[in-house]
């Protein structure tokens, strides 16, 4: 179990182009994160939030600097996968789920991925669909399902492994106002009661002032305000 103060994700001096080197999206930023801590990248449209989150998850490759995710490389496939696996939990705006499976199977796609069975999960998937209030539809399929309520599920989804990194990007982004506090309260409490690392995406001050700490990305840069 890792304690309060670990480092838990760690980028130095890192660059990222697209486009063959025209876009240049991120200038040599380095930046710790820290368990149990929940850190806002806040920034505009465009100013490369997204792309520094793809990095840390492993899903895209900086041109040059280095990282360390949970002890892992993320540009090294083999680190990529354990890191997925095991360690890192994702919850996009869209949050992907599988519409025609239901909340529970939903819940449980990481652990079949890695390698855990039904039975050795089901108590974990009850529990976390009672922590985000969805003991009722958890047998209902997704697509049937409120904006919210796939939230909900979606961070369920990225908590069901215990990961100790939690990447989230603009979370609320496809929900109304009220809907979309709620769900940033709800992962707020379930990242703070599962001691995981947040590093969250959003252009909304109000959920970054929310956070433990802000890093603003503008220009290619990251500032700490
Ligand atoms: N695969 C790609 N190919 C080319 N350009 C890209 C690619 N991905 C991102 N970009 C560009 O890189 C810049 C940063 O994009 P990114 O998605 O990281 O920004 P963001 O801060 O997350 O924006 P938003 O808040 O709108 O999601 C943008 O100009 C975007 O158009």
């Amino acid at each position: 179990m890792s304690g309060r103060g670990e480092v838990i994700a760690s980028v130095r001096e890192v660059s990222k182009t697209y486009d063959g080197g025209r876009i240049q999206v991120l200038r040599e930023v380095s930046l710790e994160v820290r368990a149990g801590e929940m850190v806002a990248l806040w920034g505009a449209s465009g100013s490369g939030k997204s792309t520094l989150l793809h990095l840390l998850g492993g899903l895209d490759k900086p041109d040059t600097g280095t990282m360390s995710v949970c002890g892992f490389d993320p540009c090294v496939e083999a680190s990529r996968n354990t890191l997925r696996r095991h360690h890192l939990g994702f919850v996009f705006q869209l949050h992907n789920l599988i519409p025609d499976l239901t909340v529970e199977e939903n819940i449980r796609v990481p652990a079949l991925a890695a390698g855990r069975s039904r039975e050795d999960t089901a108590a974990r998937v009850r529990e976390l669909a009672a922590q985000v209030g969805l003991s009722h539809r958890i047998g209902h399929r997704v697509q049937d399902l409120s904006g919210g309520e796939r939230q909900r599920t979606a961070i369920c989804r990225a908590l069901m492994n215990a990961p100790r990194l939690l990447l989230a990007d603009e979370p609320t982004g496809s929900l109304d106002e009220q809907t979309g506090d709620a769900i940033f309260a709800l992962l707020k409490e379930l990242a703070a009661r599962e001691n995981v690392a947040v590093v969250l995406a959003t252009h909304e001050r109000r959920f970054a002032e929310a956070c433990n700490r802000i890093v603003r990305v503008r220009d290619g840069r990251l500032s700490e305000i």
